[in-house]
């Protein structure tokens, strides 16, 4: 039996779907599913928290498979960090087939709780205990995407004022965004909420996800399928006896897709009589449809006609490169050339970059190739991917080497191979890209690289520092003739303290396909290369870290 506190909390709910939970199609209502993963995963978060929590957020949800009736769904929800007053949880819901016993992931998402006993304020939560390397994992990954999360607003204020152009509606079939807009109200009655008399957060996901349904439909002539949500945010609570108005609208199609918006209001019945609502949601839905052979079928082009109904056009399209770019970004993808750094993309990127040296920080079946005293050489191989670990000693207390490594002017000083290294562009505190030129490996041109590289101070001591490195495209930058433009799929440091004034600096590079022959020669070899320049950077690490 798992107690609370030892692994964060986690809980699993496992439902058959019967009709009453089933769509005329004989699946599983997208609207029933929120409501169980929304149960599943607060349950989690208050199993950590030992009070009531409530839903502050869901993130970007995609829906992949369907769940008919008959199969047998299981959700798991597990605490993936605790911040402050707030948590994580992730969510993995998966269909079965009881005739068959194929198991396929219906989603995969991310919520966010906050500890909030009744009638108190927010309490500070305990960390959780992490006992697997995936745990290890998901807590590392977990403060990526809360800074994605937090800073989402930003980011799409910003695009939006980028994209102030004016759109114009010509075709004379499109069709007006007012013929969607659809009101629907609901009564809050104690089984849409908590013992605490609070509406459930998936309950109000689910009258959202059929007002919304009801809105695409208008379009499609046809019944929509929810395909993903852009982030449900409850800004404020409802309680029993509150009157929720809906109101959706489509705001903008794509060809087969259409993105509806649902805002939420909620009324006692004081504030009903006097006309004040309360904003306590709002969230964008994305529907396709598909006739009877299960095709898809295109939504007509839409025109708004008022000034909100355009803001909303573009906010849709702003929504969609985001939507875009995070599935570019949050897929594996290994080959050249690096991706576009643009505004759109840029939180995805850094998380990417983050995420993906931690991923091969975190690799079981590391093996040793060479050692010294200070340095030891690690290789990993995974297919054809090789990737790199160089293990050294260092006498200098660990923020100190932190911070001579993520600046990386410094790194002439110690590594013999590179010739030039200039900022292109300070990004913020954290991120900055960097224009690094370095001298030939086969041929006589040198090579160039453009390199993203994101730096991450701990928030507990026994956490490493992180310097993630990878390469991406600035249009401004285009290789030139004079070098071999290179790139770098993932490399860069962990830092963990040893001591107050030692500590082990691990570098890890996952070496691309053209410098596989050098290196692997080389470290078959005597690795005399790699080892010379771990010698080097300890020598530089050490030198600057006695002259502060
Ligand atoms: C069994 C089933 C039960 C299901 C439970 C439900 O459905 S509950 C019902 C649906 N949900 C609700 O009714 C909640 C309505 N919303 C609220 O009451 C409030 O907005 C809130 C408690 C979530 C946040 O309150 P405040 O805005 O005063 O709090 P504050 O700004 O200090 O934030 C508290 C913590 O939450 C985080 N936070 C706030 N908004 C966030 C968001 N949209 N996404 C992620 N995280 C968010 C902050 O970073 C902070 O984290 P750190 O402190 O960690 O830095």
């Amino acid at each position: 039996m798992e107690r609370r506190g030892e692994a964060g909390g986690r809980v699993c709910m496992s439902q058959t779907v019967f009709p009453a939970h089933a769509d005329h199609r004989g699946e599983l209502s997208a609207g029933q599913l929120l409501k169980w993963m929304d149960a599943t995963a607060c349950l989690a978060a208050e199993k950590h928290a030992g009070v009531s929590c409530v839903t502050a957020s869901m993130d970007d949800i995609q829906f992949e498979d369907a769940a008919r009736v008959g199969q047998i769904i299981t959700i798991k929800a597990k605490v993936n960090r605790a911040f402050k007053t707030s948590m994580e949880v992730g969510i993995k819901v998966t269909v079965q087939d009881v005739l068959t016993n194929v198991e396929k992931i219906v989603s995969v998402a991310y919520a966010t709780y906050v500890a909030k006993p009744v009638g108190a304020g927010k309490i500070e939560l305990e960390p959780i205990k992490l006992l697997s390397a995936q745990d290890h994992l998901e807590h590392t990954l977990a403060i990526e995407r809360r800074r994605i999360r937090l800073g989402y607003e930003q980011v799409f204020e910003n695009l939006m004022l980028e994209s102030n152009k004016e759109d114009t509606f010509e075709d004379e079939d499109a069709v007006s965004t007012e013929f969607t807009h659809v009101q629907s109200i609901e009564l809050v009655q104690p089984p849409h909420a908590n013992h605490h008399g609070n509406t459930f957060g998936g309950q109000i996901m689910a009258w959202m996800e059929t007002v919304a349904s009801i809105s695409a439909s208008r379009l499609c002539h046809s019944y929509p399928i929810l395909k993903s949500v852009n982030m449900f945010k409850f800004w404020g609570p409802s309680v029993v006896g509150d009157r929720l108005v809906f109101n959706a609208i489509v705001n903008n199609t794509f060809q087969n897709s259409v993105e509806v918006g649902v805002r939420v209001e909620a009324y006692n019945c004081e504030e009903w009589i006097k006309d004040q609502a309360r904003h306590i949601n709002s969230a964008f839905l994305i529907f396709n449809a598909v006739n009877d052979k299960g095709q898809l079928l295109t939504f007509p082009k839409i025109k708004p006609t008022t000034k909100d109904g355009m803001r909303r056009y573009r906010g849709a399209v702003v929504r969609r490169r985001i939507q875009l770019a995070r599935k570019c970004m949050l897929s594996a993808k290994e080959d050249k050339p690096s991706d576009p750094w643009e505004r759109s993309n840029q939180a995805y990127m850094s998380y990417s970059n983050v995420a993906t040296l931690t991923h091969l920080a975190a690799k079981l079946g590391w093996e040793i190739t060479s050692t010294l005293d200070d340095v030891k050489i690690w290789t990993h191989e995974e297919g054809d991917v090789l990737s790199l670990k160089v293990e050294m000693q260092v006498k200098i207390p660990s923020r100190l080497a932190f911070s001579l490594l993520s600046d990386f002017t410094l790194c002439q000083q110690w590594d013999k191979h590179v010739l030039s290294c200039e900022v292109l562009q300070a990004v913020n505190e954290d991120e900055k890209i960097y224009y690094v030129t370095s001298l030939p490996v086969t041929g006589d041109k040198p090579r160039d690289f453009v390199i993203l590289v994101s730096q991450r101070q701990p928030c507990k001591p026994s956490e490493p520092y992180v310097v993630a490195v990878k390469s991406v495209t600035l249009t401004s930058v285009p290789p030139s003739p004079e070098y071999c433009r290179s790139e770098i799929l993932c490399a860069g440091f962990e830092i963990h303290s040893e001591s107050n004034s030692n500590c082990k600096v691990c570098y890890f590079n996952q070496v691309t396909s053209g410098l596989m022959p050098y290196l692997v020669a080389n470290l078959t070899g005597s690795s005399k290369a790699i080892e010379d320049t771990a010698l080097e950077c300890i020598k530089f690490l050490e030198r600057e870290g006695s002259k502060s």
